[in-house]
This record gives structure tokens, sequence and C-alpha cells, in this order.
């Protein structure tokens, strides 16, 4: 047996024993659900409350035990002795720094130690019987020093070992020497060393549909992101590829495993498309958190709207500039008066006839309409305004009653008769209706209409323009783009939501959330009941329900348009954030206008800022030609390091026509010839970016090239990643937008292995096929 076989066979056998272990919880679990199941019976609300509590231990336990985890154990270190002999709660040792006498002469005058404890780190914490720990959960402090320590400042880590199993099989050890100079032992017996590389492995490998967590290789900068302190805004920055969307993810799984009972249900990320969304979802209960976090893309965060639709950009500069919130403002105010609305008030008050014509509607709407409250909540203020109209013209108020007294009363008389009258409540529907904010979005199709609401604020062009592209929305909602979700956000507010007795008390009477104040639980008898559907469903209904989130991830920052900030802003008054970007990959053409939105959104919370500088995505041959584009997009910007090089050069291609003269933009022979090549040479996926006006186009030419193969326009390419990457007209991509040339960028550091640029005439390429643009300056 040699060393690497050896060593492979001994975490083999610590595998064994934790699986025994965990066999042994599981055991445990499912006892005390069958315990507590026993109890449903007693009623007492103590004991409800307690075995509410208990199930639900239980059954987080059992369900976190029960999944599959590909690699549940991957990691250990090994350790000096401490300076202290102090342990923590995971019984681990707390010390950082190795005793002083921790590291002895030997006979040859070289530094010599005896590894002191031997950490082992998986997904969840393990403990033995006698509370020894058999694994220390990624996110405990003991397990820090796993991802933290460096040759420059190794702490008491002598060697950091990273694990690969499957299941319950141990495949391989990879070891780093965080001490090459020290001769360690361990038990007496040298300290043996295997293999190199188990980041480059991580990062070689071929990508699928999902995102992978990256517990087993988080890096030393990562790390502190991950676990910096909640306390108000932690804003982080980074190039492509520096693992941003991971440490994201991360942070959220940590969060959670520091303080479950604040953060469990309440943590929100926000992600710019829906195919980020799904690319990322896997992630989290990767690492062991099932349903706790929400993420939703942009153009989902208003429940019931799933926009997925793209505007053309100078529309999506208008629809997400913050100068549409005065628009708005405006149009929900505005949207009462409008064609076909009654104009006459008929009612028979006192035996006569009483009528408010258009002219006193008019004035009585304006009236209610004064202030800045939300206009469905005027209402009850508008029905007020009318009945002291009637009550004036009806003469009653200048008859005289005696006494104050009396004529109060005679008002009030007048008001239940005449308030409950069929003509008056029909008419009082009919004039003031509850406005939805879709009404609303839908009447500023029309173009005098929204002229009006947006005189001295947009330009007439640009009403037209807005007019026109919200034309598409019907009445269903369908057609709705993912810019139009943060104007229905904004309307929600402005409108606001006149409460709902009734559901609103069979809410509060919810025994759960008296119980145990917290969201995620479910109760006994929804698990027993209802079965699996009625749980999701419920969890929806809160999901849905919840307008403040404890702490909120913004991913890709820098795209958020100030319409946006301001409908994310409004799910964190209280929140704690983390907000990852980069503003060279921003496809939002106003960046001031939105940092001072993103301000307003945060408030004065004090903000910690990191920087990620390391690519793991892009080969270096690859992060090259990106380079060359960045600093054209954004002049000074510092790229990221690339981490690896593949020896393989991205390949330049220009499409011919017939004649053999280059197509003016790359035709269907030779996108599809340059996609299937890429398919050819790589495992797993491959992206073709393409501009946004030709992406259904480029669909057309490519269905039917099977599941690996996927067409993105460049908007869409955000954060995902791919094997191969297909770019076709860099200068095409480049000129659809004033953000042109950072949608260009973002396109081409998608590639983890290889990278095809296909070129027609637009894009003016060299002899060898490079375009204009990825020349460099
Ligand atoms: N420490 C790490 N170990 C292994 N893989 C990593 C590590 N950090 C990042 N990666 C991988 O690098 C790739 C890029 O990460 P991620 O998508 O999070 O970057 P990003 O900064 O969000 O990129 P972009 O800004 O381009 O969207 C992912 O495949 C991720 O798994």
């Amino acid at each position: 047996m040699d060393v690497r076989e050896r060593e492979v066979d001994g975490e083999q056998r610590h595998l064994d024993t934790v699986y025994r272990r965990l066999e042994e919880k599981i055991h445990e679990a499912e006892f005390l659900m069958a315990d507590a199941a026993k109890r449903v019976q007693v009623g007492t609300p103590g004991a409800l409350a307690e075995r509410d509590a208990q199930v639900f231990q239980a059954g987080v336990h059992l369900s976190r035990l029960n999944n599959e985890f590909e690699d549940f154990l991957f990691g250990r270190i090994d350790l000096l002795a401490g300076q202290d002999g102090r342990r923590g709660p995971d019984g681990a040792l707390t010390s950082v720094e190795p005793a002083d006498d921790a590291v002895t002469t030997g006979p040859g005058g070289e530094p010599v130690a005896e590894i002191a404890e031997t950490l082992h780190i998986g997904r969840l914490g393990v403990l033995d019987a006698d509370y020894v720990p058999l694994v220390i959960d990624w996110r405990a402090p003991a397990a820090a020093p796993f991802y933290r320590a460096t040759p420059v400042a190794p702490g008491r880590v002598v060697r950091r070992r990273v694990i690969r199993s499957k299941g319950r099989r141990v495949l391989g050890v990879e070891d780093d020497l965080l001490r090459p100079e020290l001769r360690a032992t361990l038990d007496g017996a040298e300290l043996p060393v295997v293999g190199d590389g188990a980041l480059m492995a991580a990062l070689g490998r071929t990508r699928g549909h999902r995102m992978t967590d990256i517990v087993a290789s988080i890096q030393a900068e990562q790390d502190e992101v991950i676990r910096a302190p909640a306390v108000s805004v932690t804003e982080v920055t980074g190039g492509p590829g520096t693992g941003k969307t991971a440490v994201a993810l991360h942070r959220a799984a940590y969060l959670l495993y520091q303080d479950r009972r604040r953060y469990a249900g309440g943590i929100l990320i926000v992600s710019p498309t829906p195919l980020l969304v799904s690319y990322t979802e896997g992630v989290l209960p990767s690492l062991g958190e099932e349903g706790q976090v929400a993420i939703r893309a942009l153009g989902s965060l208003v429940d019931g709207v799933e926009a997925t639709a793209y505007d053309e950009p100078q529309v999506a500069r208008i629809k997400g500039s913050a100068a549409m919130a005065r628009v708005l403002a405006k149009a929900a105010r505005g949207v009462l008066e409008r064609p076909g609305a009654p104009e006459r008030l008929r009612v028979v008050a006192m035996g006569a006839r009483v009528e408010l014509d258009a002219e006193d509607l008019e004035r009585i709407r304006r009236a209610a309409l004064g202030g800045s409250a939300p206009v469905n909540l005027l209402r009850p203020r508008a029905r007020r305004l009318l009945l002291d109209a009637l009550w004036q013209k009806s003469g009653a108020a200048a008859r005289h009653y005696g006494d104050a007294e009396l004529l109060q009363e005679a008002r009030d008389g007048f008001g239940e008769d005449v308030g409950t009258e069929d003509a008056f409540t029909d008419f009082l529907d009919a004039w003031w209706p509850e406005v939805t904010p879709l009404q609303v979005l839908r009447a500023m199709a029309e173009e005098s209409r929204l002229a009006r609401w947006a005189r001295r604020v947009l330009r007439p062009r640009e009403v037209r323009q807005l007019a026109r592209s919200l034309r598409r929305v019907t009445a269903r909602g369908e057609g709705l783009s993912v810019h139009d979700v943060a104007l229905l956000d904004e309307l929600r507010q402005v409108l606001g939501t006149p409460s709902r007795p009734k559901e609103r008390a069979a809410r509060e009477a919810d025994p759960l959330d008296l119980l145990t104040g917290l969201e995620e639980l479910t109760t006994y008898a929804d698990r027993i009941g209802g079965g699996g559907s009625s749980r999701r469903e419920r969890l929806a209904e809160r999901e849905g329900e919840r307008a403040d989130y404890a702490h909120i991830i913004v991913d890709e920052a820098q795209d958020l348009t100030p319409m946006q900030w301001r409908m994310v802003g409004r799910r964190g008054r209280q929140a704690t954030w983390t907000i990852v970007g980069d503003p060279a990959q921003s496809s939002w053409s106003a960046p001031e206008e939105a940092a001072a939105e993103k301000d307003a959104a945060l408030g004065t919370r004090p903000r910690r800022r990191f920087e990620l500088t390391v690519n793991y995505r892009n080969p270096a041959e690859i992060a090259a030609v990106a380079d060359r584009v960045l600093t054209l997009a954004m002049p000074g910007a510092v790229p990221p390091r690339a981490v690896r090089a593949t020896g393989v050069e991205p390949v330049y291609e220009v499409a011919a026509g017939p004649d053999g003269a280059p197509e003016r933009t790359p035709g269907r022979a030779a996108v599809l010839a340059a996609a299937r090549r890429l398919l050819a040479e790589v495992a797993g996926t491959v992206g073709v970016v393409v501009a946004m006006g030709r992406r259904e186009q480029v669909r057309g030419w490519l269905a039917g090239e099977g599941e690996r193969l996927l067409v993105l326009g460049s908007l869409e390419a955000k954060g995902l990643e791919y094997d191969a990457t297909l770019v076709v007209s860099p200068a095409e991509i480049a000129d659809e937008s004033p953000a042109g040339l950072r949608v260009l960028y973002v396109a081409l550091t998608r590639a983890t292995q290889r990278l095809t640029v296909l070129a027609g005439a637009v894009d003016e390429p060299d002899g060898r096929g490079v375009p204009d643009l990825l020349r460099g300056l």
C-alpha cells in the first residue's frame, strides 16, 4: 500500500465512524418524532408548544441527515497545540495561535512539532456519544482555519487536507503544507503529504446546468466575506468569476448557522434573471439549508408576477429612472379621472332629489386626493366629502334644528340613510373603485393621459416610447417586462391596500405563530394532515406575505436601476444587507442615479467593503481577451487575476458568405458550425451569446442541437457560466445599448474552458479574424 492508499484508507475509516454515528442520530430523531406524535392528544398550551418545538427539531435533523450528500466530509486540518487548552462548544480547541512551546528543535537543529489536534470538516457538525467532535460544521469558528490559513499566516495549521468523497466512499485526498519547514509528527510518525491541486481540480470540472457549492475550497479572501458579521451593510466588489455569487450563497448558509432564529425564512436573495435563479438554487440545499432562503429574480419580486420580457434599451432606461416615481405618483392619483367614470350623482334624501354634477364631483375628488396618502385608502374620505356635499345641497343644513346636538343627529341620520342607498353605493364603487397597480400601468399606455402625468418629467418622445411599450401589457398582466415589475411595486406603495379585516383575523389566530413566532415551522397537523403540498402552499403563502426581511443579499447589484433599488429597499427597511457586484459588468447606463437610490434604500447604516481579486472561472487565455474589452469599457479598471491557464487560446472565426466574402453579421451556417465544434470539444455546456435583438432568430437556428447547448441574449448571460462560449458578433452586442461594451465584457467572461468569437463584417476583423473591439487599444 502506498502513502496515498494508506491515507485514503485512514479517511475511509473515519467516514465509516461518522456514518455509524449519523445512523444512530437518525434513529434518535425518528424516535422523537414518533414520541411527539403519541403526545399529540395531550392538550395544554404549554405541552403543545413544547411538542411542536420538539417535532420541529427532530424533523429538521431527520431531513438533513437523510439528505444524500455527495460529499458530507470534505476537509481536515492538523493543528499544533494551542496557547491555552480551552475548548469551544464544538469540542475543538479555541486558540488561534500555537503555544509557545508547540514547536521545538530536533536533533539536527530543525524545527519539529507533534500534531496536537485533528479536525475533520463537513457540511454539518457531528459529535460522538462523548461529545467529541467527529466532524466540525464548516461554518463553526473551529473550521475557519481550514479556509483562512496561508503559509504566511498559518496559525496552528500544519497540514490542510481536502477529502474527495461520494456518499460513503472516500475517493481521494489532496494536501497542502502550511508550514513546510516543520518536521511534524502525528502519533509519533511523520505526517504524510499527498498530492496537490485540489482547487485546480475543482475549477477544471465540467459545468452542468446547476452551480455547485465551493465549500471544500473556499479561499481566504472569500471566507472573510462569508463570515463577516451581519451588523449593517457588507459590500463586495470583484471582477467576473471571483466567486461573488458563490460567496453570497455560502454567506446565507453561514448566517443561518450563526443565528437561525433570526434568519430562518427571513433571507432574501435578489438575482437578476430567472436563469441565474435556477442555476444557483441547488447550492443552499447542498449546504444543508433547504427552503430557508427565498431566491427571487428581479422580475418576480412582486407576488403573482413572473416577468421575463426585456425592454428595448431606450425604454428600459426610462422605466428604470428615478423620475418614474414622480410619473407614477401622478398616474396613481389621476387614474380615477377617466373616460367612462360617472359624471353625476343623484340620490333621494329626505324625500327629495339631490344631485351633484360634474363640477361638484371634480371639486370633491380634488379635495379627497389632497396630501399624499395612498389613493386606495382615501375612499372613506371621498365618501364623507360626498355625503357632506349632498347634505349641503339638500338644504337640510340650513334648516333650523334648534341646537347643535339635534343638528348633528340629523346629519348622522342623513349619512346613514343616503350612505346605504343603492344609488349612492353603486355610484361610489364606479366613481372611486379600488385601483390596482396593473390598472394604472395600463392606463399609462394611453399616450394623452401619460403625457399629462409625465408633464415636465419626460420628453414627448419618451412619453411616446413608454406608452407604446405599455400597450403590450394585458388586463391579466401578460406582457409585463422585468422593468415593469418595479413600477408595479412602486404603484402598490402609492396606491396602498385597503385592509381586509376578515383575512387578517384568520391569520392572527394562527396557533403556529402564537406557539413559536418562527416563520419556517410547520405545525404537526400540517405535516400529518395536509401532506407535502399543503406545507408548500403554506410556505409560499408566507413567503408571499413577507414584506420585510431580516437580511437581503443582492447579486449583480451593479445592474439594479433606481426604480429596482426602491423596490428592493422596501423589503428591507430593518434588514442587514450583503451587496455583491461589479461596476465593470453593469448594463445600466446611469450609475450615479442608481447609486443615489441605493443610498436611500440602505439609509445611513455603516458599510463594510470587501474586494475579491482572483478569477476562478476563466482560464488566463480567455481573461486576456476580456481584459482588452475592459480597458475600453472602463478605462483604468483593474481586472481580477486569473488563477489558472489551460494552454488553449480563444478561437477567432469570420463568417463567410457563399462568395467567400465576410457576411455582414454571422448567418445560420457559420453559427451552427461554430457551435457544433464547441459541443464536440467539451463534455459540458456550451453557451451561445448573441445580441438581444437576435436571440429568437438564433434560437431557431440552433433548436434541436441538444440540452448541452443554450442560446442567450447578451443580458441573459449575467452570472452564468459554460464549459465553452460562442460569442456571436461582439460589435452587434456592443452597439445595442449605451452600456454595450460592459455587456460584451460579461459575454466574454462566461467560459470555463473554451471561447470562440464569431465575427461578421460589422466587427471589422483583422487578418487573423480578431474583431476590432477585441484588439485592445
Ligand atoms: N474557492 C473556490 N473554489 C472552487 N470554485 C470556485 C471558488 N470560487 C469560485 N469558484 C467557481 O468560480 C466560478 C465563478 O464563481 P461565481 O459565479 O460566484 O463568480 P462571480 O464573481 O459571481 O462572477 P460574475 O461576476 O462573472 O457573475 C464558479 O464556478 C464558482 O464555483
